[in-house]
């Protein structure tokens, strides 16, 4: 799904306004009315009361159209107008003016007389219109809310939330029911306390106009997934599906290249072979029979020299830093062709050989948590600058870059891709040793680099979702991904004969 900015997205508005010929007011009616249906279906108690918190933009106009919904449908229904929101917009006024039509007055400061649990807030103070600071007033209203032990539905955005920028005051809402588009703001790490749940609400904006108009930012959502995905060919066998090599282990680090070589195969390769040092030998052999193994040093890796061809390789996973393996791996990848995936110490060896990034061949694919990232490309002020510094080091070393993070980044091709799936279960060691194997294994039966790398780390993330219902987050482990990826390819192959 495309992600635009605020400013594509009220281009997409104009568009929408004068292709179909309607009004703004038109155009907010059917965004208020959007709004109304969600919460009429999911709050059918009509002893509901929504006590609404309306700015005096736009976002404030959508707030007066659901407030004036709910009242003629019988719910409960309180209006505040927050001050210190700018000036009342022509919308916010038109609709103002029908409230009292209807017979629905505002800033009553009614203490409620009704149990606390049937209380909703709404939050329509700012939209994506927010472009300074917020005002003591509106700061208030925002605290009051996020002092409430109620629930909390924002229309649009978290009012308070930038949308190119970092925000430090913002509503914690629990659901954000956001119109036609998702936002690039609702994905970044330092935004997550503002929002629990996400869901987009179709206003019916210009179908042409969003498909044509170009971005860089892509969520990766089960559409995407599904575009990318490769189904087994009918006739396939072991020699058709992919030989993948996974390179890594030191003494105590057998674990990682297990992991990752078992997660290539249940990927859907047609081979593996681990090359590790003769120490994590039996090891491998005897947790994981269906590999086949190569050997290099005895607790380390010192060489890597094979006669095999591999259709891709994945590189770094508990590799360790030793000079003769930080030697071997330099050496290794200044000949290497095959279509590659670089992790953990493989990266951290790279990153201290910066020059060496442009040697790589072109679309190999880094996969560093934040830390190695760090590494990487250096600091970053805050999440906008992060987003920036990945896009542009993805295309100045012609890499796509995995920044694995809580919503994990793939950068390719001058664009970005953020994923929709996973959940604090994978905050568990070995979950990235993981995610390369699940990539090297698609890169082996031959998915461009791109789609291995988005729709791995979709894979990954729904094998997660999956699983962490069955064992709890706590309890969930980098094997359990391993086992839940099987119903993630039956839940993915449920979802397309769906269609
Ligand atoms: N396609 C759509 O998404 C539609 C969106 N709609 C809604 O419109 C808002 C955007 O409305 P807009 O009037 O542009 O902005 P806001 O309501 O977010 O508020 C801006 C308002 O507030 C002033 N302002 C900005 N920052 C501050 C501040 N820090 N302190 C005080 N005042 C501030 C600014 O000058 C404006 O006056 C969008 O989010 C949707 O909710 C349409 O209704 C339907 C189509
Ligand atoms: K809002």
């Amino acid at each position: 799904m495309k992600i635009f900015s605020a400013s594509k997205i009220r281009e997409a508005d104009e568009t929408t306004i004068s292709r179909q010929g309607i009004t703004t007011g038109e155009l907010m009616e059917r965004a208020g009315t959007e709004v109304f249906l969600w919460l009429k279906k999911r709050f059918p108690d009509k002893e509901t009361v929504f006590h609404v918190f309306c700015g005096k933009g736009n976002n404030g106009g959508d707030g007066l159209v659901v407030a004036r919904l709910l009242h003629n449908d019988n719910y409960k229904v309180v209006v505040d107008i927050v001050e210190g929101t700018g000036n009342p917009s022509e919308d916010f006024t038109a609709n103002f003016e029908k409230l009292e039509q209807n017979n629905l007055a505002c800033n009553t400061n009614e203490a409620y007389e009704y149990k606390k649990h049937k209380i909703i807030f709404l939050d329509a103070i700012f939209g994506i219109g927010l472009n300074r600071e917020v005002g003591a007033e509106a700061k208030e209203a925002i605290q009051r809310i996020n002092n409430s032990a109620v629930k909390i539905i924002s229309i649009d955005v978290p009012s308070g939330m930038f949308m190119d920028r970092k925000s430090d005051i913002a509503v914690h809402s629990d659901m954000v029911l956001t119109f036609q588009f998702t936002k690039l703001a609702f994905y970044l790490a330092g935004n997550c306390n503002f929002i629990k749940e996400i869901k987009i609400l179709d206003i019916g904006l210009d179908k042409d106009f969003i498909a044509n108009e170009p971005t860089q930012f892509f969520l990766t959502d089960r559409t995407e997934a599904h575009q990318r995905y490769r189904p087994v060919p009918a006739h396939a066998h072991k020699g058709t599906q992919g030989h993948a090599l996974i390179i890594g282990g030191s003494y105590g680090k057998i674990g990682a290249v297990t992991l990752s070589s078992k997660a290539a195969l249940k990927s859907g390769c047609g081979l593996v072979t681990a090359y590790i040092p003769k120490c994590g030998y039996t090891i491998v052999q005897t947790a994981f029979p269906e590999a086949m193994v190569l050997t290099g040093g005895e607790e380390h890796i010192n060489t890597i020299a094979f006669d095999i061809e591999p259709k891709a390789i994945g590189i770094g996973m508990g590799l360790g830093q030793q000079p003769e393996t930080q030697q071997a791996v330099l050496e290794f990848l200044k000949h290497q062709k095959t279509p590659m995936v670089i992790d953990a110490d493989a990266l951290n060896i790279l990153s201290y050989n910066n020059e060496w990034l442009n040697m790589l061949p072109e679309n190999t694919i880094l996969t560093p948590h934040p830390k190695e990232l760090e590494r990487l490309m250096g600091s970053w002020e805050d999440d906008f600058e992060k987003m920036e510094k990945i896009r542009a080091f993805a295309k100045e070393h012609k890499i796509i870059l995995v920044a694995k993070d809580a919503f994990t980044i793939v950068a390719c091709n001058d664009r970005v891709h953020i994923n929709s799936t996973g959940n604090a279960g994978l905050a568990t060691g070995g979950s990235g040793d993981v995610l390369t194997g699940i990539i090297t294994g698609l890169l082996a039966q031959s998915y461009s680099p791109a789609d291995a790398a988005i729709f791995g780390v979709y894979l990954h993330g729904l094998a997660a979702d999956i699983g962490v219902c069955e064992t709890s987050k706590q309890a969930f482990t980098a094997s359990d991904i391993i086992n839940y990826l099987g119903a993630a390819y039956l839940k993915i192959e449920a979802e397309k004969a769906q269609k």
